[in-house]
């Protein structure tokens, strides 16, 4: 299964997650964001990890020239986008990165209805992303989705459970849900972009009690 840990800031202990079992790294390149890392940062933490490590670059309705700008100083391997981006938006961008840059589209559950939203994407990204829905943050909000909403839930495309999921609640997540990965950010933190290890050691140990 596809282990995203999101947010890192640092190079250190990316590589020791990556070490734990992480296969995809995120970093956030939302400004506003207390995990926000610059491209010349990202790139540096990339080029310390093996290249089969997804290198995932997390950005919120920013503009094309800033994403592929990003992608080549970062060496990013993957896109994510967390805003309100539309489909068109994705075939352009799909038109200006190198074509083998993966693109997810995190799309923010408020109720089931919200996964309408996903069908008009299906052609035009590689991944589909899931997190939960919070008034005034647009991700690392710490709350989960109602896995309920997501029970009848089914993707021609690979699709992420994100959201508040933690060393605690996963096993719970994953009995409940058959998603392609899971993607932690807050409940495996310290505080914001400093990762608790003992956390993400917590995690593998429990993903690996039910393989
Ligand atoms: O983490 C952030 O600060 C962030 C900012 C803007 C967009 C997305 C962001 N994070 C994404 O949130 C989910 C996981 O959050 P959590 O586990 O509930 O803390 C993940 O997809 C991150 O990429």
């Amino acid at each position: 299964m596809r282990v995203k840990i999101c947010g890192l800031t640092q190079v250190n202990q990316a590589q020791e997650i990556v070490t734990q079992g992480a296969n995809s790294l995120g970093f956030i390149c939302v400004e506003r964001s207390p995990r926000y890392i610059p491209p010349e940062k990202i790139k540096a933490i990339a080029i310390s990890l093996p290249s089969k490590i997804d290198k995932v670059g997390v950005f919120a309705d920013h503009s094309l020239a800033e994403i592929t700008k990003t992608v080549a100083i970062a060496r990013l391997t993957s896109v994510q986008l967390h805003g309100a981006e539309s489909p068109d938006f994705c075939d352009r961008l799909r038109q200006a990165l190198p074509p083998n840059i993966e693109l997810i589209k995190a799309f923010r559950i408020k109720t089931p209805t919200s996964l309408e939203d996903v069908e008009a994407y299906l052609d035009r990204v590689d991944t589909l992303l899931l997190d939960a829905y919070h008034p005034q943050m647009l991700g690392g909000t710490g709350h989960t989705i109602d896995w309920q909403d997501l029970q009848q839930f089914h993707s021609s495309l690979p699709w992420m459970l994100a959201g508040g999921l933690t060393p605690d609640n996963i096993n719970d997540a994953l009995s409940r849900l058959k998603p392609d990965g899971i993607d932690l950010s807050s409940g495996v933190e310290r505080a914001p972009g400093d990762k608790d290890l003992t956390k993400v050691t917590q995690l593998f140990e429990k993903l690996a009690s039910v393989r």
